[in-house]
């Protein structure tokens, strides 16, 4: 096609012509594929959506922001069914903005307007908070909001982390204590930290869907993504300067979240990284493909198995959602590529093997299925030196390493008690020669 054939880039007036775009009064880090297929989907949906507007950050790089800043901030989400493609012009978010421009996330969250801050840095990130990192920023963007007298704020982790309303609250009360004791002071009585259970699998959107996208919509959209129709966001906690009616898209509001977020975290997420490490090591690229290899299945059931002795049995319909799962995980159309899911290994693992693995040993059991979830991770790390984790300079160092001291220095980088207990460093030595032997026969 030539450049006069091509369609028109994608900008507000061509989505929503005559409307206004709705005022800031959220603001957002980690403007990612996660962001604009959830929480700017929820935002767009809530009956109030007019009165809600998104101004969008982003981590580690302008780029993102560059491309939908172009597009006036909408973009579309390309729901992907395995009978096909829908589509839908997303236009919560109105600003877009270089994470970098601290200046800029501190006007806006110091502005009286703004009521609520959500996050999707990754689960590394919280435990990254020196200068230039999300949460640091996000404590400097505070302390002009505490100087401007602002009033109260929710910051609303939607990261796949246990207790994520916690951990960000613990991660940001520790920076702002170390900065200004009584800027700490100020966050502990101004600020609330909402828990969250995010789940609606998002993989990278490639060239192929943003062609797609133009074809069969008649414009160009460069900030595009790809999301499975499913859809879950269970929250808990206050939002002193009010929110969204995200219920109107469905969103459900509890006070006890930890059932439902080990339910995802440990069933949906763990699954996850047992089919990317174990998947592979065994030769496939997506989790359709390795969820259609036995050996893989398998793992992942033995893991549910033991998983769902833990969770509650009543009111989380477990076999129904393990089957749901399934079907999710076997959408093939949905190419959602292992190598992101096997990416920060150690910081994930702690969430989704750990706890499953001390249950079982606890009741006396050997917690076999989740301890090879962490020996497909030793696996694939042995196997591989390219992959990303917060420890891979300690990762290299620990491979150095031969046989089951191999094993037990690359345990210990989960957790010092793995690597300390020689009954399950055996178990855990023996089922990583398995995966790894495998390999060849895969
Ligand atoms: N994609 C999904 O299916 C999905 C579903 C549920 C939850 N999530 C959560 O959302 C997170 C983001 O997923 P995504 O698909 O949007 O990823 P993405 O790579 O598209 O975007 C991640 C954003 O976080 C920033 N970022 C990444 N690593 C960072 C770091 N170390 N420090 C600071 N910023 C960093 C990136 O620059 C980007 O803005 C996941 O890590 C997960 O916790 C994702
Ligand atoms: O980086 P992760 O592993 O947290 O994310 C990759 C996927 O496992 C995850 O994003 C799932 O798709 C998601 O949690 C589904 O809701």
């Amino acid at each position: 096609m030539s450049a006069q054939q091509l369609p028109p880039r994608l900008t507000r007036a061509i989505a929503f012509p005559g409307q206004a775009a709705p005022p800031v009064r959220m603001v957002h880090l980690g403007l990612g594929a996660f962001h604009r297929s959830h929480q700017a989907w929820y935002t767009h949906h809530a009956g109030d959506a007019a009165e809600w507007g998104i101004a969008a950050f982003t981590g580690r790089s302008p780029g993102a922001a560059e491309i939908l800043a172009e597009q006036d901030g909408v973009f579309t989400v390309v729901e992907r069914s395995g009978a096909g493609d829908s589509f839908e012009v997303i236009g919560s978010v109105v600003e877009a903005v270089d994470g970098a421009d601290v200046q800029r996330l501190a006007e806006l969250v110091a502005a009286p307007g703004t009521a609520v801050v959500t996050l999707t840095i990754t689960e590394a990130a919280y435990a990254a908070t020196g200068d230039g990192t999300p949460l640091a920023r996000l404590v400097t963007a505070l302390a002009a909001r505490k100087n401007a007298d602002a009033g109260p704020i929710a910051v609303v982790s939607c990261d796949n982390l246990a207790g994520n309303g916690t951990v960000a609250r613990t991660a940001v009360e520790t920076i702002a204590d170390a900065a200004d004791p009584a800027l700490g002071e100020w966050i502990r009585a101004k600020v609330s930290f909402v828990s969250t259970s995010v789940d609606r699998i998002t993989p990278r959107t490639t060239p192929d869907d943003l062609a797609e996208v133009s074809e069969q919509c008649g414009y160009r959209d460069e900030s595009a993504v790809v999301a499975e129709p499913f859809s879950n966001w269970i929250l808990s906690g206050d939002f002193p300067g009010g929110r969204p009616r995200w219920e109107d898209a469905g969103a459900i509001f509890v006070d006890d979240i930890e059932p439902y977020e080990n339910r995802k975290l440990w069933l949906l997420n763990g699954a996850h990284s047992i089919l990317a490490y174990a998947g592979l090591v065994r030769g496939h690229s997506t989790v359709a493909e390795a969820l259609s290899d036995d050996v893989c299945r398998a793992a992942v059931e033995a893991f549910w198995d033991e998983a769902s002795r833990h969770l509650p049995g009543e009111g989380l319909d477990i076999p129904g959602y393990r089957q749901a799962l399934l079907e999710r995980f076997g959408n093939s159309r949905i190419a959602h590529h292992l190598t992101q899911i096997a990416m920060d290994g150690t910081t994930k693992l702690r969430m989704r093997a750990l706890p499953v693995l001390a249950a079982e040993r606890a009741q006396g059991r050997s917690g076999e299925g989740a301890a090879r979830m962490i020996a497909a991770w030793l696996a694939y790390v042995c196997a591989t030196d390219g992959f990303q984790d917060p420890l891979a300079d300690d990762i290299r160092t620990a491979k150095t390493h031969d046989g089951e001291q191999r094993t037990a220095a690359l345990l210990a980088l989960i957790s010092p008690g793995l690597a300390g207990d020689s009954a399950l460093l055996s178990l855990i030595h023996r089922q990583q020669e398995a995966i790894a032997a495998a390999r060849t026969h895969a």
